[in-house]
């Protein structure tokens, strides 16, 4: 059975992710496409790399434009899905790549986000334990956060198989389209060209709690968490660099058996051969995410190291996924495994 999707935010990065990967989807047509400002004017102006889609025009984003498809992605600014959603009704599947119902805590919403907590749907990160049954048959997911996908993946087997301490320090570098395309004071050319920088230092960013809410979800315990993101001038590619204490006992071999053994059927998901580390560079434009780990013995501690595509698999490739399982369609439909090199 076909299918078909409407964008929102199609203009935007996230939204012409979406775009070029619905293009090859097997069972998914697309539809209305939408923006703000930029409504009435044509797609090819704001995507030409879209080259089918370019004389698409940009309809206005409301619940009247996006009524009558049988699934809405929306990359919108946080703050704009409950409204549309609600409008929308039950018979339709949205899927959310912004941040509004990803958090359970609504107290944690309020502190990192500074409005009221607009609820919580079924969380879009199918490798996590659990997650694949909540999201089969699911009307509503909340797409995670790029380095969220990021982290969760490198860190969450070894503590599921409770390998490490839940004391983790996690340090993700990640390329500049991650703040999407509006500008921004610090993503000036010339500032971002040569140069490394760490931006929300110190635990306030709001990637933080919605790492601890996976993480804790997995040892069913609470979780102690560092987190600092690096802004590296590169358009696409989060790079994230993870380590916990070894519990007594646990050794290397182990280790790699644990993330052997939990990626082991995941279509995306990979632990690399030994001694091949993870690049940004193999995993770009796919939905893949992969993964290193090993044991500095010294310094007592767990490193994983894992390497995504922020647009791809952190954002329109992890929503289009989710969004397969919810519909029963094969996960994989439409999703490249293959990076672009070099
Ligand atoms: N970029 C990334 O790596 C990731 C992004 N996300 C999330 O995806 C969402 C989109 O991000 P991204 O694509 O990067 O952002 P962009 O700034 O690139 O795009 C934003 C889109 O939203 C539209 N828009 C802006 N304001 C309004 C409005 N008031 N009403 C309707 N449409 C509006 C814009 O249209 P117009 O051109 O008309 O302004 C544009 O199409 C965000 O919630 C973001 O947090 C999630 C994970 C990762
Ligand atoms: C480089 C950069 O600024 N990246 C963004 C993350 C993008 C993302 O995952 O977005 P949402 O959680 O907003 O959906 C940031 O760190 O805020």
């Amino acid at each position: 059975m076909g299918y078909t999707a409407a964008v929102a935010g199609a203009s935007g990065y996230a939204g012409g992710e979406l775009l070029r990967l619905l293009l090859a989807h097997p069972a998914i047509d697309i539809g209305e496409v939408t923006a703000g400002g930029s409504a009435g004017s044509r797609l090819g102006e704001h995507q030409p790399h879209l080259i089918p889609l370019a004389d698409r025009v940009l309809s206005a984003t409301g619940a009247d434009t996006l009524a009558g498809h049988d699934i809405v992605f929306l990359a919108l600014p946080h703050g704009r899905s409950a409204a549309i959603a609600e409008q929308l009704g039950d018979g339709v599947l949205i899927v959310d790549c912004g941040a509004d119902f990803r958090l359970r805590d609504a107290a944690a919403w309020e502190r990192f986000y500074g409005s009221p907590h607009a609820g919580t749907w079924p969380y879009g990160l199918p490798e996590l334990p659990g997650a694949r049954t909540a999201l089969a048959g699911a009307t509503r997911i909340a797409v995670p956060g790029c380095h969220v996908t990021t982290a969760t993946l490198a860190l969450f087997p070894g503590l599921a198989d409770d390998l490490v301490e839940p004391d983790l320090t996690v340090v993700a570098v990640t390329g500049t389209s991650g703040a999407g395309k509006a500008p921004k004071p610090n993503l000036v050319g010339s500032e971002v060209m040569g140069s490394v920088a760490p931006y929300g230092v110190g635990g306030v960013h709001r990637h933080n709690p919605e790492i601890v809410q996976n993480l804790s979800g997995v040892t069913g315990g609470p979780v102690k968490l560092s987190f600092t993101p690096v802004l590296a001038p590169m358009p696409r590619g989060i790079l994230a660099t993870c380590t916990a204490p070894l519990k007594p006992g646990t050794t290397a071999a182990a280790v790699r058996d644990t993330y052997r053994r939990h990626f082991a059927d995941e279509p995306f998901v990979h632990l690399l051969p030994e001694g091949t580390w993870p690049t940004t560079a193999m995993t770009l434009g796919a939905n893949t995410a992969l993964v290193q780990v090993t044991v500095d013995e010294a310094a007592g501690r767990m490193v994983a190291v894992a390497a995504l595509d922020n647009l791809t698999k952190g954002t329109a490739g992890g929503a289009i996924q989710s969004a397969n399982i919810a519909l029963g369609l094969a996960e994989t439909d439409g999703l490249p495994v293959a990076g672009v090199a070099p």
